[in-house]
């Protein structure tokens, strides 16, 4: 039997057909030892149910109590082909909205009704998209060492395995560097937290660590950086300039989001493109940096901006603008939103690079259907809806805790002990 809408939330039109939502869950699950969390949207049709992500890592469980307590009381008893308006209606019901809390669960809501969509068409979604406009995406993938000769190591069997685009991090003293292994070394003896992050070190050892690469790589392999929000606006520019003999791909999250609206000055002073994004949880944040004239790549975890639905509109707006696309997709992305990256990846104009991840065993067990990157593309399922299944037996197998993300979003202090945006 089919719940029926509550009244204040029905739709004031009426359905094509029969098929109703009957309940939305979310299921988190740590396969990598990352919580991942996926909605699940089931429907009066046998069978019919839909999957979306909304990984955000450090607050799972406000996501998860968002979406059983709040959202699926909005949607049950609806019409799950109206996506605009269940996901609007998600939205202005808060009456207070976006944040990466709010937004991950209705990305999970939306992610799941074009699931939905999809295998109700009997197509896969970028189908509904509009169709392709490009075979696949090319991916960038992360090479990381304790120094610049093993950060190079990593960067080269990375390209024996067929990708030409490379992130490159080398860890520094201390605290270190963002996505290399900290050194187990004092950055200056003395200082009152002696393993704060020394931004004159790593503004002058990057430049070298990119010298080398283009000396060892040679030309044609593309490299980009994260920085990942440690600078100011004028640091930002003296490391976007020492770059600028290595012809980077992107220079990514120079600044954090408190500081974006130096953006243009930054851009404006070297030719090295700017990559931002992952850190907006809004879409009029988002479209800000698309239109603001500060950045070359729009880069945002497509979940914390309320899902695939806002995500078309920003690559919509980026494609007027000339701006281009590098959706955000580390080990914190799961597969469910990986498809809806490429999903938009091979239907938008504007697409630019896709960030990669190869995920381990557990995660294909976990999600059977999980899309592998082969010689650096990565290519849609051809599935009806993402193509990508749950299976909750095995997800129960890998439980998510609460510590391990929080303790690496709360690992950077400077030398004096201040905690510095991570
Ligand atoms: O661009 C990236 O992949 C990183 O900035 C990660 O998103 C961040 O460390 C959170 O996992
Ligand atoms: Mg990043």
């Amino acid at each position: 039997m089919t719940v029926p809408a509550e009244p204040a939330f029905a739709q004031p039109w009426p359905a094509p057909d029969g098929v109703r939502i009957t309940g939305v869950r979310a299921i988190v699950t740590a396969p990598e030892g990352i919580p991942l969390v996926v909605v699940r949207v089931d429907t009066s049709d046998d069978g019919l149910f839909g999957l979306g992500c909304a990984t955000f890592t450090q607050r799972w469980r406000s996501v998860v109590a968002f979406v059983e307590e709040h959202l699926a009381r909005l949607v049950v008893g609806r019409y799950p082909g109206d996506i605009e308006d269940l996901t609007r209606l998600a939205r202005f019901s808060a009456y207070w909205r976006d944040g990466p809390v709010g937004n991950n669960a209705i990305s999970g809501l939306d992610q799941a009704l074009w699931d939905i969509a999809g295998k109700r068409a009997g197509r896969p979604v970028h189908e509904l998209l509009g169709g392709k406009v490009r075979a696949a995406a090319d991916t960038y993938i992360h090479a990381a060492g304790r120094d610049i000769d093993s950060a190079l190591d990593d960067a080269e069997r990375f390209l024996a395995a067929g990708w030409r685009h490379l992130r490159l991090q080398v860890s520094q003293p201390g605290t270190g560097a963002y996505g290399a292994p900290p050194l187990d070394r004092d950055t200056l003896p003395g200082a009152p937290y002696a393993r704060g992050w020394n931004v004159g070190h790593y503004l002058r050892t990057t430049p070298q660590l990119f010298a080398a690469a283009r000396e060892r790589l040679g030309d044609d392999v593309e490299l980009l950086h994260d920085v990942h929000s440690r600078l100011t606006p004028k640091q930002a520019v003296v490391l976007a300039r020492s770059v600028e003999p290595y012809r980077l791909f992107f220079l990514e999250d120079v600044l954090p989001p408190e500081h974006w609206d130096a953006l243009p000055a930054v851009r404006a002073a070297s030719p090295v493109p700017i990559a931002v994004g992952e850190l907006a949880t809004s879409l009029s944040d988002a479209t800000r940096l698309v239109l603001g004239g500060g950045v070359d790549l729009i880069r945002c975890h497509v979940s914390a901006i309320g899902g695939l639905s806002p995500a078309r509109k920003l690559a919509a707006a980026a494609e007027l603008v000339g701006v281009r696309t590098a959706w955000h997709a580390p080990g914190d992305t799961s597969p469910v939103g990986a498809a809806a990256n490429v999903a938009l990846d091979v239907t938008s104009a504007a697409f630019g690079i896709q960030e990669g991840h190869v995920y381990s065993d557990a995660v294909h067990e976990v999600f059977p259907g999980t899309l592998r990157i082969v010689d650096g593309w990565l290519k849609p399922n051809e599935q009806p809806g993402w193509g990508i299944d749950l299976d909750e037996q095995a997800a129960a197998r890998f439980p998510a805790g609460l510590s391990g993300h929080d303790a690496w979003a709360a690992g950077v202090r400077g030398l004096d002990g201040g905690l510095i945006a991570p």
